[in-house]
């Protein structure tokens, strides 16, 4: 079946919601409410002792080294060393208990966006990048869970030595304070200035990786292709305009945001000289003690310094949230939607009708146009038609991985529209032009069908398959390993496990899409009898390439442009002398005859 692969349809840019995403964070990391409170006490201690050390170094300065009175500043020293000690000690519990929050937190999100793929209708599959997807499943995610190792205990942290530090500055001298702060407004200033634009790079830089991962991952899908086309070179090229367009794009956030510690390190500096200056000025007045002065020189890198971070940790959240919100962007996507009151389907007959079916990908333009048509149970339908015709479109309205836009679909009378979606393909089986093979042995690539079915059923429907001699050759038997998509096999031979795996599901009613690919004469005839067997007394709807196919169908349904042309048997259209006829007699262009 031709999946049309649409290139990726970019969103608008909308004004990206931070504090929306930080709420949405934050409803997963409430559930280790108990833990992040646990965590918080701890960062407090951790800021009340990162306090107090200056503190007591002034006290230590202005009571005993200014005086040179030693008595009592050992169990001061002492009182020192074991503020600093117990001070690591709750930074190392902090860290420990933060990072199993934080793995926490994103392997919930991961669960859930793993989950929430699997309720996206193909469309939303047909329209994203497979690699993006898969790069906001890894490295948005990890850039989430990186942030919150971090940034919580920072942020809080940051917050409450800043806070801590103002006051006890202001206790020790409200002048020399006003006089420290007055640094403020030029760091306000420059860190806004520089903020806004990293902002914007870091959701750049995101947006670049997944189209680069996105691409990757293609080319190394599309491997074989590139080399028979020997597109290396293009290729090369491309992935050199994405690269770059990521270096650029990752330069920019990163030499933006590296501005901020040399802001904050030449304002500490300053900060430094204006208290040396001003302390020592008000000191010689006598308006504040040398010990103050130490304390304040210490306090003042202290301020700075959860400023710095605070600034820090602004853009890793920055970069967070861009993850966060690519990764919310796909859960915020529509699912697939099943109807309110759905008939389960327990068996099925086969019967199949179209009533005036329309239905279009896009609002470009109409892919089918009012299809009507009725097959009975085990009927063989042939779709025959020039490329792009709509017998894909026809086999996706009928699986429902689309559905119509007018017109309903039903089998055995019933509106497949009220039948959920899996209920609905449990009763279909497909073996496509290129099957998909898991990795992992043919055995559970054939059960795959039917995940109950015991190895003797599998090898009983491998040999209705025409599979089991060739499986039983390969020195591995049923338990040989197939590397990914199941390279290491020919290509019949994988339709034949294909086959074998409908055969073991037993469906009542049969996709297939017969290979275009010339396969050797035997394998041919192999997967012909195959196919026999599986199609007896099932439903058949085959997008015929084969003229036997076409010749034995009850019915051959002729496309063009949307619309079924012509319906009839081999003969009967070969007497209308129509559109089948030409094709036949091969006056038009078909290269699906
Ligand atoms: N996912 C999609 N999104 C948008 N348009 C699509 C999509 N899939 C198919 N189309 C368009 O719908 C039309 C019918 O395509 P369809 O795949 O049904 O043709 P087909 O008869 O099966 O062709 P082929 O024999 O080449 O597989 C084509 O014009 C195609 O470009």
């Amino acid at each position: 079946m031709a999946r049309h692969n649409r290139a990726h349809q970019e969103k608008p840019p909308q004004a990206k919601n931070l504090w929306g995403t930080l709420k949405r964070i934050w409803v997963y990391l409430a559930d280790s409410k108990g833990m992040l409170s646990f965590v918080l006490l701890l960062v407090a201690i951790s800021a009340a002792l990162t306090l107090a050390g200056p503190f007591l170094i002034g006290l230590a300065v202005d009571n005993y080294l200014v005086d040179g009175q030693t008595e009592g500043l050992l169990p001061l020293l002492i009182f020192l060393a074991i503020i600093y000690a117990l001070n690591s000690v709750a930074i190392w519990f902090q860290n420990y208990f933060m990072i199993g929050i934080a793995q926490n937190t994103v392997y919930k999100l991961r669960k859930q966006l793993f989950g929430k793929l699997h309720q996206l209708p193909i469309r939303f599959f047909d329209q994203n990048q497979h690699g993006d997807l898969m790069s906001r499943l890894t490295n948005d995610l990890e850039n989430v869970s990186g942030t919150l190792n971090s940034s919580v205990i920072q942020v809080f942290s940051s917050v409450l030595t800043l806070t801590g530090t103002i006051i006890s500055m202001i206790y020790l001298s409200p002048l020399l304070t006003l006089i420290t702060l007055s640094t403020l407004p030029m760091l306000y200033f420059g860190m806004k200035w520089i903020t806004k634009r990293t902002r914007v790079f870091f959701r750049d830089q995101q947006k670049n990786l997944g189209d680069l991962n996105g691409y990757i991952e293609e080319m190394i899908s599309g491997q074989s292709v590139i080399k028979t086309f020997s597109q290396e070179e293009k290729v090369k090229e491309e992935f050199h305009e994405k690269n770059q367009r990521l270096r650029e794009a990752g330069y920019k956030a990163q030499a933006y945001s590296g501005f901020i510690p040399k802001l904050m390190n030449m304002l500490n500096n300053l900060s430094f000289a204006i208290i040396a200056f001003a302390g020592g000025m008000l000191a010689l007045q006598e308006l504040v003690s040398i010990g103050i002065i130490v304390t304040f020189s210490q306090y003042s890198r202290q301020f700075t310094r959860p400023l710095n971070d605070l600034a820090n940790q602004y853009n890793t959240l920055l970069s967070a949230v861009a993850g966060a919100e690519r990764v919310f962007d796909v859960m915020d996507e529509d699912k697939e939607i099943e109807a309110t009151k759905t008939v389960d389907l327990s068996s099925v007959k086969g019967d199949i009708t179209f009533s005036n079916v329309s239905f279009s990908y896009d609002e470009d333009g109409q892919t089918i146009y009012d299809v009507s048509f009725q097959v009975h149970a085990g009927d063989t339908i042939a779709l025959v038609g020039p490329t792009g015709a709509g017998k894909t479109t026809i086999i996706n309205l009928l699986s429902r991985f689309y559905d119509p836009d007018a017109g309903t679909i039903s089998i055995d009378g019933q509106d497949t529209a009220n039948i959920t979606r899996e209920n609905l393909r449990k009763h279909m089986g497909f073996v496509l032009q290129d099957p998909f093979l898991f990795q992992g042995t043919i055995r559970e690539n054939i059960r795959y069908g039917d995940l109950d079915a015991t190895d003797e059923a599998v090898s009983d429907a491998a040999k209705l398959a025409n599979a089991h001699s060739f499986i039983t050759k390969l020195s591995g038997g049923y338990d040989t390993l197939l590397s990914q998509e199941g390279a290491g096999i020919s290509q019949g031979q994988k339709q034949l496990i294909s086959i074998a795996r409908a055969i073991l599901a037993n469906p009542k009613i049969l996709i297939l899409d017969e290979a275009t690919s010339s396969i050797d004469t035997i394998t041919e005839i192999k997967i012909q009898e195959a196919l026999g067997r599986l199609m007896a007394g099932r439903t058949s709807f085959v997008i015929a390439h084969r003229l036997n196919t076409i010749q034995q169908a009850d019915q051959i349904f002729v496309l063009n442009a949307g619309k079924i042309i012509e319906k009839g048997n081999h003969q009967s259209l070969l007497e209308d002398k129509g559109f089948y006829y030409e094709l036949y007699h091969g006056h038009l262009q078909y290269d699906a005859i």
